[in-house]
């Protein structure tokens, strides 16, 4: 498991051919990414183009239909025992914080902890004002999430995702319902955690102007594919127009807004920029929208 001998060429997720279904539609195809060990990667896409899938084929949620998922070296098991064990590794902060609350912060936090391990009481009880104090909400332990503001709950949520020291951290929309101050509170404490505890972060975002600061890579999925990958310099630094269009947050320009409506002059807009970079723009008059979430 990714806990143990750890061998540190092996990067922590690797995928390779991967086609993603949902049902008989095909979401993605082709994806070829690597995650290095203690980077933090940001996925970022239109609405739509897969972002959350691929964090679903990561955590075993949806089985490739072609190619494999490496976690740490080893494929995702489908096996459900073994794909509780590989979860185990993983920890996953999701869109809603997904607090109890009828539980306190502290409890929430403890829940992981009561149910992967048996560990008495008062070991329980240390480990969660540790995970607690990582995330600066110790004094908060009592708290029902109801008196908790929106940023300390996303905060709590991601104590509790800490709880069973994942080596991988999984992030889908963490600062969704956030004002811009809890924003960076968030996105600060992302990386922080990141480099203090040796992890693996992969971040979900439409939030591009938050999220760019403090990734090592960025994925941009769109058109059923994944349309560019590098830094976040390289990203700002691209001519291409999908992803000046993206990262202006634009519903107008070369990729239509909505691929019904398109007129003349954006498919062929749209098809001169799937000439220009075929191998990393699979665009066809047909593709998703960019739509103006990016921002
Ligand atoms: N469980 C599911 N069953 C069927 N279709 C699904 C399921 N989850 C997602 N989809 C579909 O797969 C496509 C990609 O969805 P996904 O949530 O991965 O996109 P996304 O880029 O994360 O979007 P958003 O930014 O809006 O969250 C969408 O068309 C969505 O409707």
């Amino acid at each position: 498991m990714p806990h143990t001998a750890p061998d540190t060429n092996v990067p922590a997720v690797r995928l390779s051919g991967v086609r993603l279904d949902r049902g008989v539609r095909t979401i993605l195809s082709g994806i070829d990414l690597e995650v290095p060990r203690g980077s933090i990667t940001a996925i970022l896409g239109p609405s739509g183009s897969g972002k959350s899938t691929l964090l679903a084929a990561i955590t075993g949620e949806l089985a490739p239909a072609a190619g494999t998922v490496e976690v740490f070296g080893r494929p995702v098991p489908r096996h459900h025992r073994e794909l509780l064990e590989l979860r185990k590794g993983i920890g996953v902060l999701l869109q809603g914080n997904g607090l109890l609350t009828d539980l306190t912060a502290g409890e929430n936090v403890a829940l992981p902890l009561r149910t992967h391990t048996k560990l008495p009481a008062p070991v329980i009880e240390q480990l969660v004002l540790m995970k607690l104090h990582a995330v600066g909400l110790r004094t908060a332990v009592d708290l029902y999430p109801r008196e908790l503001s929106g940023g300390m709950a996303r905060r709590v949520a991601l104590a509790r995702a800490l709880a069973l020291d994942p080596p991988l951290m999984l992030y889908d929309e963490p600062l969704t319902g956030l004002d811009p101050i809890a924003s960076g509170v968030i996105m600060s404490l992302i990386a922080r955690l990141n480099a203090t505890l040796g992890l693996t972060s992969i971040i979900v975002s439409h939030h591009v102007r938050e999220t760019l600061p403090i990734v090592d890579q960025v994925l941009v999925t769109a058109n059923r594919g994944i349309v560019f990958a590098g830094t976040p310099a390289e990203l700002e630094a691209s001519e291409d127009p999908l992803l000046r269009q993206f990262l202006r947050g634009e519903p107008d320009g070369p990729i239509a807004f909505d691929p019904a409506s398109a007129q003349p002059s954006a498919r062929d807009a749209l098809a001169r920029a799937a000439d220009a970079a075929p191998t990393r723009l699979a665009a066809t008059p047909a593709a998703p929208r960019i739509d103006a979430e990016a921002r």
